[in-house]
Formats: C-alpha cells, sequence, structure tokens
C-alpha cells in the first residue's frame, strides 16, 4: 500500500526524505518482529523507547519510520507529535477502518466486562452470526482462539484483528475496552455502535490518579460513541442507572441511552429478583417485550450483567426470544464463580474477584446460601493499586468467616510487603500463610460439611508472576487435585 494513503488521516506531519511513490507491505512497533517492507513506528514506553531500536529495525528491512523526532537512518521518518495516536491513525487506514463494517460492541466498567462479553457471544451466536471477542483470556474469531497480552489490546493489534475478522467474515465484534486502553487511546479508530458501561468502584488507582481521572477515561468510550451533533440509528449506550457514575457518561455521548438496572427507574429492568443456591430468576422487562429468566448464574452481580448484556443485543436487533434462551443455557465464563467439585460435602469457588466491591458482592453471594463458615483465601497483585490492598482485606473479614491472606501475583514486589499493607488496619481475626497452594490447602482441609471455600483474585490464570517469571499455578487444578486426594484417603 502507498504510504501516502497511510498517513491519509494524519493532516500534520514532516518527513526527513520524500515518500512520493513509497508503497509499505506491513507495519509493526516491535523492531524485533520487522520484516522488509515494513513501516515501524517508534513508541516511547513503560520500559523501553523504541525510538532506540530504530537501527535494528532499518537493519532488518523496514523501508520507513514513523517517530516523535529525527534519526540518523537511511531511509524516510515521518515524524508525527504523538507516535501512540498517529499509530492508531495509520493502523486504521492501512486494514481500511474494519470496524465500520462490524457491528462493534464495546464494554466498559470496572467489574463484569468479561462475564458480558462471554454472554454476548452467546447471545450473537444463538441468533447464528458470525462473532469475534477480544478481552482479558483470550481473542477469539467465531470458535478459533489466539493469544493476548492485554485486555485491551494495543490500536495496530486490534486493526488488524478486526481486519482478520472482516476476512473471516464476522457480523459482530465484542470486546472489553479497559481505562487504560481509552486513556492511552488503544481504541482510536474503533467505529463503536454499542457502548456497554457496567459499574465504578476502585480500581487502578495506581495509573488514575483518582477516581474523577478514572471515571473520566472511562467516559471517552461514550465520547467516542458515534457523532456528536447528529443521532445516529445504530449508536447507543447501555448504562447501568443504579450506579453513581450513570449521570456523568450519559452526558458523555450524544448518541441514544438505554438504561438498565434493579433499582432506579430504568429502561431495562430485572423485576421479581429471586437469588437461589442454584442461579437466579426474574422478570425482564424491557421496552422491547418481557421475558421471564431462569439462570444457571448466582448472584445479584451476574442479573447486573444479564440486563447489560440483554441491552446491548436488543440495541442490535436479536430478539428478546433468542436471548431469552442464550442467557439461560450460559453456565459462565471460567474463573468467574467456577465451582470445583469433587464429592466433597462444602462448596469450592474459584473466582477472580480482585477489587473490593467484586470480593464483597462474592461473599455477599456466598453468605446467602451457606450453611456454615464461608473461608476465604485472597491476596492482591504486586504493581497495582495498593490502596485496596488494606479496603479488600477488611473487606475479607467483614464478609468473610475464615479470611486467609496470601499471595497473588506479586510481580516486581515483595510478596510480605503486599501482605503488610493488606493487613495495615486490621487486630487479627485473620490467617497469614503467603504460600498460595499452602493457603488453599489450609482452607479446603479445614472446611466442614456445609461450608464454602472462595478461592479469588485469579480466577482463569494458569500462572502465577513473580519478579517478571510466571510460574504455572491454577486455583482450580490446586483445588481439585487436593479435593482428589482427600476423597482417595477417605
Ligand atoms: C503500562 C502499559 O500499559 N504497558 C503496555 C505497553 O508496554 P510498555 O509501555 O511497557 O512498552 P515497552 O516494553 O516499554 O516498549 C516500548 C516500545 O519499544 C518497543 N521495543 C521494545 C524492545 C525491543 O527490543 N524492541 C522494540 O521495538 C516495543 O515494541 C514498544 O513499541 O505496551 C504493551 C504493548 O501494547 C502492553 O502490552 C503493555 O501492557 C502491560 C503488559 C500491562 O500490564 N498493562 C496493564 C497495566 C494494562 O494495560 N492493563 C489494562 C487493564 C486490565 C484490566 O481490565 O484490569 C489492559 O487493557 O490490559
Ligand atoms: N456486574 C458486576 N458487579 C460487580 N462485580 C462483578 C460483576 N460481574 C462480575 N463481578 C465480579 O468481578 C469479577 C471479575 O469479573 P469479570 O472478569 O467479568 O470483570 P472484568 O471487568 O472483565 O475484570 P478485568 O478488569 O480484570 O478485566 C468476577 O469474578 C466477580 O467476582
Ligand atoms: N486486569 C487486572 C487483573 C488483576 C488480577 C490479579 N490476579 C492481579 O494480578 O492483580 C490487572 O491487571 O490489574
Ligand atoms: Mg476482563
Amino acid at each position: 500500500m502507498r504510504l501516502k494513503e497511510v498517513l491519509n488521516h494524519i493532516p500534520f506531519y514532516q518527513s526527513t526524505k520524500a515518500i512520493e511513490h513509497m508503497e509499505i507491505t506491513d507495519m509493526t512497533m516491535d523492531s524485533r518482529a520487522v520484516k522488509p517492507g515494513d513501516l515501524f513506528i517508534c513508541l516511547p514506553g513503560e520500559h523501553f523507547d523504541g525510538h532506540d531500536f530504530v537501527h535494528q529495525a532499518v537493519g532488518q528491512g523496514a523501508v520507513a519510520v514513523l517517530a516523535e523526532r529525527e534519526l540518523d537512518v537511511s531511509v524516510p521518518v515521518i515524524i508525527v507529535p504523538d507516535s501512540h495516536r498517529a499509530m492508531a491513525a495509520v493502523a486504521g487506514s492501512f486494514f481500511g477502518h474494519p470496524t465500520k463494517s462490524l457491528q462493534l460492541i464495546g464494554i466498559t466498567g470496572t467489574n463484569g466486562k468479561t462475564s458480558i462479553s462471554y454472554l454476548l457471544e452467546e447471545i450473537f451466536q444463538a441468533e447464528s452470526k458470525r462473532t469475534g471477542l477480544i478481552g482479558t483470556i483470550q481473542m477469539k474469531i467465531n470458535n478459533a482462539v489466539y493469544e493476548v497480552k492485554n485486555t485491551t489490546p494495543d490500536s495496530l493489534f486490534l486493526q488488524r484483528s478486526f481486519h482478520q475478522m472482516q476476512k473471516e467474515q464476522v457480523d459482530t465484534a465484542i470486546m472489553e475496552v479497559s481505562s487504560h486502553a481509552l486513556d492511552k487511546g488503544r481504541v482510536h479508530g474503533c467505529d463503536f455502535n454499542v457502548a456497554v458501561f457496567t459499574n465504578l468502584s476502585q480500581d487502578h488507582l495506581d495509573y488514575h490518579e483518582s477516581m474523577e481521572d478514572y471515571l473520566h477515561a472511562k467516559s471517552l468510550l461514550f465520547a467516542q460513541l458515534g457523532n456528536s451533533f447528529v443521532l445516529e440509528n445504530d449508536k447507543c449506550a447501555v448504562i447501568n442507572l443504579d450506579d453513581d457514575a450513570a449521570d456523568a457518561l450519559i452526558k458523555s455521548t450524544a448518541q441514544p441511552v438505554l438504561t438498565y438496572g434493579i433499582h432506579s427507574n430504568a429502561a431495562i429492568k430485572a423485576k421479581d429478583i429471586h437469588l437461589h443456591e442454584k442461579g437466579s430468576s426474574f422478570n425482564m422487562v424491557t421496552p422491547y417485550g418481557e421475558a421471564a429468566i431462569e439462570s444457571k448464574l448466582m448472584g445479584k452481580f451476574n442479573v447486573y450483567n444479564m440486563l447489560a448484556a440483554a441491552g446491548a443485543a436488543l440495541t442490535s436487533g436479536i430478539p428478546i426470544t433468542t436471548i431469552k434462551q442464550a442467557l439461560e443455557n450460559s453456565t459462565g465464563v471460567r474463573g468467574r464463580f467456577e465451582p470445583v467439585m469433587e464429592g466433597q460435602q462444602y462448596g469450592v469457588v474459584v473466582d477472580y474477584a480482585h477489587t473490593p466491591d467484586s470480593l464483597r458482592n462474592v461473599l455477599v453471594t456466598m453468605q446467602e446460601f451457606c450453611r456454615g463458615n464461608v473461608w476465604v483465601v485472597v491476596g492482591c497483585g504486586g504493581d497495582r493499586d495498593r490502596t485496596k490492598r488494606p479496603l479488600m482485606a477488611e473487606v475479607a473479614v467483614k464478609y468473610g468467616d475464615r479470611p486467609i491472606f496470601t499471595s497473588d501475583n506479586p510481580r516486581s514486589e515483595d510478596p510480605e510487603q503486599i501482605l503488610d499493607d493488606m493487613v495495615e488496619h486490621l487486630d487479627g481475626g485473620y490467617q497469614r500463610i503467603t504460600n498460595r497452594k499452602e493457603a488453599i490447602e489450609t482452607a479446603i482441609t479445614n472446611a466442614e460439611p456445609g461450608d464454602m471455600v472462595l478461592i479469588a483474585g485469579k480466577g482463569h490464570e494458569t500462572y502465577q508472576e513473580v519478579n517478571g517469571q510466571r510460574f504455572d499455578f491454577d486455583d482450580r487444578e490446586v483445588a481439585r487435585e487436593l479435593l482428589t486426594r482427600l476423597k482417595e484417603n477417605r
């Protein structure tokens, strides 16, 4: 493709050499991945500065470079003020703006994004749609699975993936949109049709300066929804009206808003909710009709997730009968309230709660049905929001009966320091067992019939990250192996 054409959406740039008839065959931001004919994009990062790798890139055959400053290389350097921002623009042009021809649904909020994205995948597939999904666990194109490094990957990865989806005749792409991604402009150039808001509670205050800053990042998804002065028929914001942030987010978009909720006067409402040990049932009242839902998903938070998914699907033209059928068939996402049962007389549940709010939600749900004590094994991730640590520990002590504090992914931090931060304001009433396997074993071997054990924080993760190294670790496997051993010894 002509380089000039790729730069179409960048109005202001300088080039160190003439680029009139220059062609590029592909583009990358990683010098190690450069192939002959590529455009190399230099990005300043947290650990490295891509500009420092320009010689390697040109050595490997890059024919042009996009950078924030002049560089001493033989090929043309296109200079832009912000190469992250420019990357989204050139990636969109290079791949032909694939999101224009996809029904693109973005989901943002502190908790529930992954859960809702899988519900949506199930709903759209039940309507025989071809789907793409991008989020925390993986990327999927129809039913093929690909690995992702981030919940919301960088703009180049995104545009390339949407292009791939387009080639594979995907109709609907569903993606989680993290606040980091919104702040960093990873979704610039994505033409969303539906933007979903789940909820806002404390997380990521290592990255965002304050909750206001965090909310502002979330609001960017709604500001990016369609045109700001024309109401478009195929655009809609789907917003949880029970959340305090709803008003600010509604104001961020000029497009139609479909609200959902339980307590407020929302357009989509769950009425006559019955939460029970095997799931939940409720009557879903919507502007598109009503449906009685019998779901296998437990807890009030999952009722919210189902309402959000229903809202996004209804506004995308899916009939309420298909939505009902898909919601009722869903068994949830792996690592989200996932039971581990090997015939024992107490419940064991692995869940991805890693914020104070999600931990409280899950513990409240367990307390409602637990006949004995609720054990909770939980830690906090290193190199992440420190201020959520004591809050999570307080929630575990308040809503759990037998809290055990342990390691999550310590990353570059000392696990003992993370635990010190967690228990800072506590006077006791907990056990502290740094080794996660031992912590899980302690809970499971001491649980009595009628108790429930919650292993929180790592959900679907199959590793524990310590000092840049990932060691195999899967909460579900650890629990299952131990339960099997206990069964054999019974
Ligand atoms: C802080 C942050 O967001 N970092 C992201 C960033 O990495 P970075 O800034 O550290 O990049 P870097 O390693 O310094 O490299 C800078 C540039 O030099 C280039 N380079 C580097 C080395 C080399 O030899 N050659 C070379 O060209 C790199 O390709 C890159 O272009 O760019 C990478 C590629 O896009 C991301 O994978 C990485 O996310 C890291 C893994 C991360 O942990 N991010 C978290 C904070 C995050 O974004 N989380 C959100 C929210 C999750 C949630 O929902 O809770 C998410 O969306 O995942
Ligand atoms: N609607 C909700 N409200 C509050 N908590 C929820 C909700 N849905 C799920 N949770 C809790 O949050 C945990 C994470 O859920 P999920 O993975 O769907 O969220 P996420 O927003 O994708 O998180 P991440 O930011 O890590 O990608 C679940 O394991 C559950 O404990
Ligand atoms: N997407 C979240 C996941 C946290 C999961 C938890 N296990 C941890 O490592 O803190 C984050 O990167 O903050
Ligand atoms: Mg997620």
